[in-house]
């Protein structure tokens, strides 16, 4: 296996540049060695946060690693508003997150945008956290699977083994973001599992191996170690809970209390 997990802080549309200072300072303070040789730590501010994060994290050597929310799928030019992978991988971002189900939502981004955002991102050398997932009809209609197996395809396009190896997916079914309803470990690992062998089925056994399959909905200190768990489940993206720094740390720490 050896697929070292990744906690990742999606902190949307919160905290400015100088609480991001405060937040990441206070994660530091509590973050030891001892944590980030076992999880990798991201956190996903706001664009406008981006560049003290980095200032922080570079001047004081912080283990931490950051990316943003979104990226244009051009590079530079006439597109008002944007922000583009080469910004992003200039403020030595590690990852961004791509096709999220609140862009997908209410920014209408279909498939087709977001691989050419995956793209973008891969251009640029950024690692794309992709977001897939179902909402509460699909799920209650049975196709849960077979819709968010069709978003990764979609999102996969003209995407070589090489670059896929190098991916991280994340599924979050709609129906537990932000509303308190977690996923079962079950439910999680049934749609973990089922991304892993179409990454075997589109590339290969090497490409699904190396592909870090992330859960995000809900996840809290409480229900991280069971998710995490699972044997196709390499981490989690934390909405509400990142915005908490104890909170945040005690679900990096998810290994110390899965017994
Ligand atoms: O959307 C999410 C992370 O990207 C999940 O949000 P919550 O953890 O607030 O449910």
């Amino acid at each position: 296996m050896g697929r070292t997990p990744l906690i990742a802080g999606n902190w949307k549309m919160n905290f400015n540049h100088l609480e991001a200072i405060s937040h990441v300072q206070k994660l530091a303070f509590s973050l030891t060695d001892k944590d980030y040789d076992a999880v990798e730590v991201a956190v996903l501010p706001p664009f406008t946060d981006l560049r003290s994060v980095q200032t922080l994290v570079e001047g004081d050597k912080l283990r931490i690693v950051y990316g943003a929310q979104d990226l244009s799928v051009h590079d530079s030019g006439a597109y008002t508003g944007e922000v583009s992978g080469a910004m992003l991988a200039k403020l030595n971002c590690t990852y961004v997150l791509v096709g999220h189900s609140e862009r997908r939502q209410y920014h209408g981004e279909d498939d087709q945008l977001v691989n050419a955002k995956v793209l973008a991102a891969f251009r640029h050398s950024l690692t794309p956290i992709l977001c897939v997932g179902e909402g509460l009809e699909v799920r209650r209609a049975g196709e849960h699977i077979a819709h968010t197996l069709a978003q990764l395809d979609a999102a996969l396009g003209k995407v070589t083994a090489e670059q896929a190896k190098s991916l991280v997916v994340a599924y979050e079914p709609v129906w537990a973001i932000g509303t308190g309803e977690v996923a079962t470990p079950e439910d999680a690992q049934e749609v973990c599992g089922a991304l892993r062998t179409r990454l075997a089925e589109l590339y290969d056994g090497d490409v699904a191996e190396a592909v870090r399959i992330l859960y995000g909905g809900s996840v809290k200190s409480g229900n991280a170690a069971g998710i995490m768990a699972q044997p196709d489940v390499d981490g989690a993206l934390v909405g509400g809970a990142s915005l908490d720094p104890a909170e945040f740390v005690k679900i990096c720490r998810f290994g110390e209390n899965s017994n």
